[in-house]
């Protein structure tokens, strides 16, 4: 995950206002039905007050409409907070005003206050600016960690974080990542299974989820309007004739995409939408048109066992029928038994799939549950979330300029002024790296503007007779704050092995300068799938000897060197699976931590064509050869990242 978590914020003394998701099912006496929601953000209460934070929370409860309503005050859930918490949990009963401010004001560091309902103000929903700001005035710092809510745009998860630095709270970053993975990089087989009432409620979520699935099992209200599309006779059942043609267009385009999809073979047939209905097990070719189909089919759930049994990762969202009538809930049943038998990732979102596997105490036999439906929906979707979006990034991107044997001493400098001017206001670190004859007066003509420059290289000996070479120390001596070192001319051109790269990383350190490391396979070892294997090494015998306080400056640029001056980029894909093989690398020789902070950039072939592919997650800027010693070309990338 690309944003700052809890771990990034000193939190110690700090007012730390935390926006979770406590919109939980009450009974008519307002007692919490399942608080699964307020148990999954006790990590981030707990972290914070034992880090002395003054911890205040908001939250929403229903849709009271801006409006004042007895019936959605959250008194009844701080206190059920205080018991979870076991301590006192204050409440203020508004969120913002004098009487937020009073309670606030008494708030000590190592305790909690809840604010009362979030959408008791119309403005919250709005995203009303001047309301964030009021919220945001109440705390020196913001938190989100309410995946549920984290796909709605409102003023207490997206505008807030215009006034305080933010970062997302263990449960988002939870959520994120094993939602995200399930999204970005599936393990394979993977299976997902879509149920609910209608198809119209997750036609984003299966058309994304068909270009990532081995195979898509569907159950529930939606299966009916699949089986008519295919030319079955439903009878009474819920089938949403409008969108037949869609269910054709998802079952051709399964079918393209060789996916798996499988539809219920036999259902469970009721006289009457009724849990005391009268009912039946009819196969599908044969259906009693004067019945509805209401669960599905013991035939079925053993084809979807068996269609389960094999997956490596299981992604679950919406019943297999009227989950909540016991007489049509054996099918949920028994998807949950044999996706908690499964040995997969299992990831499960959505209340009624998720109530199953709680009334069945399958939880702990599920990789992750999610508290979130229509955000593990949206997110399912591909879909950006307002609330992940908004947060602080945890590394700020790079776009680097590598100028190699270009450009005069004046050429370098006019270059670099218009660099300065085209990329002022960009939120990305732009750094360049002229030519060493360049480099002292592209220092003058820039230092203290908003743009770096660095070496392209560096001789491994601070001084001596070393004729032609440039030290690190004289590159320090003008100021420069980054040095290339391993890019790939270096190593094929002028012998750079392992050992010169891995002294030259010492020489970097001790002359005070990030190093931008580069890393990359050649046509033939990635032709051999040895790409992994080749980068680790290189890795691991250039960082040796260095410590996590030198490794948290490092930059590390992917450099795939058939990518080089030939005009073929790596795929985004690519560049993205072996960024996170290298940062994956760095937790291994290093931590998570360490990991998480440094950047790493992906270089080879980058235009203002294909830079903005390399924007995704895992991938925090690039290293521009060729396109970068033209100002407008190099500006256009620096704002696509
Ligand atoms: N065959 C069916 N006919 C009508 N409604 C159904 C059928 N199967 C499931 N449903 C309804 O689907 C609803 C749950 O769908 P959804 O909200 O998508 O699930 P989740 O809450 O898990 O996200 C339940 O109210 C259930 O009654
Ligand atoms: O319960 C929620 O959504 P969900 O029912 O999709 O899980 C969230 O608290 C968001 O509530 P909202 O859908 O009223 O914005």
């Amino acid at each position: 995950m690309d944003k700052k978590n809890l771990c990034d914020l000193d939190v110690a003394g700090q007012k730390v206002l935390v926006r979770v998701d406590y919109n939980v099912p009450m009974d008519e006496t307002g007692k919490i039905t399942d608080d699964t929601r307020m148990r999954a953000s006790l990590e981030t209460i707990k972290y914070l007050l034992e880090h002395k934070a003054a911890v205040i929370l908001m939250a929403h409860l229903g849709r009271p409409k801006g409006q004042v309503n007895i019936k959605y005050s959250l008194a009844p859930v701080a206190k059920h907070l205080a018991k979870l918490l076991n301590m006192p949990v204050a409440f203020a009963g508004d969120c913002i005003g004098e009487e937020a401010e009073k309670a606030v004001q008494k708030l000590k560091p190592g305790k909690v206050l809840m604010l009362e309902n979030l959408r008791f103000h119309k403005e919250e929903e709005k995203n009303d600016m001047d309301f964030a700001e009021k919220l945001a005035s109440l705390a020196d710092l913001y938190v989100n960690d309410g995946f549920g809510v984290s796909h709605r745009a409102h003023a207490s998860v997206e505008g807030v974080t215009h006034f305080l630095p933010s970062a997302a709270g263990f449960l988002l970053e939870k959520e994120i990542r094993f939602v995200g993975q399930a999204v970005e990089n599936p393990l394979h087989p993977f299976v997902a299974i879509i149920g609910g009432a209608k198809v119209s409620d997750k036609i984003g979520v299966i058309e994304n989820l068909l270009e990532k699935v081995d195979a898509l099992l569907i159950g529930g209200g939606m299966a009916n309007t699949f089986l008519a599309a295919q030319g079955h006779k439903m009878g009474k059942s819920l089938v949403e004739y409008d969108k037949i043609t869609l269910a054709k267009e998802l079952l051709a385009k399964a079918k393209a995409r060789k996916v798996k999809l499988l539809l219920p073979v036999d259902l469970v047939m009721a006289e009457t939408f009724a849990a005391d209905a009268s009912h039946k097990v009819e196969k599908v070719a044969k259906l009693d048109q004067k019945y509805m189909a209401l669960d599905i089919g013991p035939a079925t759930s053993t084809l979807y066992q068996d269609a389960l049994q094999d997956a490596k990762m299981i992604v679950w969202n919406g019943p297999m029928g009227v989950f909540e009538m016991d007489a049509f809930c054996k099918g949920t049943e028994a998807v949950a038994q044999a996706v908690a038998k499964s040995r997969a990732m299992s990831i499960v979102g959505g209340g009624d799939s998720v109530a199953a596997i709680e009334k069945l105490g399958l939880a702990k036999k599920i990789t992750h549950i999610s508290t979130g439906g229509g955000a593990s929906l949206e997110y399912l979707e591909g879909k950006v979330l307002p609330g992940v979006a908004a947060l602080d990034d945890v590394r700020r991107k790079i776009v680097a300029g590598n100028w190699k044997m270009h450009k005069n001493v004046d050429e370098a400098v006019e270059l670099a002024e218009d660099i300065v001017s085209d990329t002022n206001g960009t939120l990305n670190e732009v750094v360049v790296f002229p030519p060493f004859t360049a480099l002292e007066s592209v220092a003058e003509a820039i230092d203290g503007k908003h743009v770096g420059y660095g070496a392209q290289d560096l001789h491994w000996e601070d001084e001596g007779a070393y004729t032609g070479a440039v030290s690190g120390k004289m590159i320090a001596d003008i100021c420069a704050e980054y040095v290339l070192i391993g890019h790939s001319e270096r190593r094929t051109m002028f012998g750079d092995n392992e050992v010169a790269v891995a002294k030259k990383m010492r020489a970097a350190y001790r002359n005070g300068l990030k190093p931008m490391l580069c890393v990359g396979e050649n046509a033939q070892e990635r032709a051999e799938g040895k790409t992994s294997r080749k980068i680790s090494m290189q890795l691991k015998s250039a960082l040796k000897g260095i410590t996590p306080d030198e490794a948290e400056v490092l930059v590390v640029a992917y450099e795939p060197l058939w990518a080089i001056g030939s005009g073929q980029a790596a795929t985004a894909k690519d560049a993205q699976e072996v960024c996170l093989l290298i940062r994956n690398k760095l937790e291994k020789l290093f931590s998570a931590d360490i990991a998480r902070k440094v950047r790493v950039l992906y270089g080879g072939s980058v235009n203002a064509k294909n830079a903005a592919d390399f924007a995704i997650s895992g991938i925090d800027g690039v290293l521009v050869g060729g396109a970068s010693l033209d100002a407008q070309a190099f500006s256009a990338i620096a704002r696509s990242i």
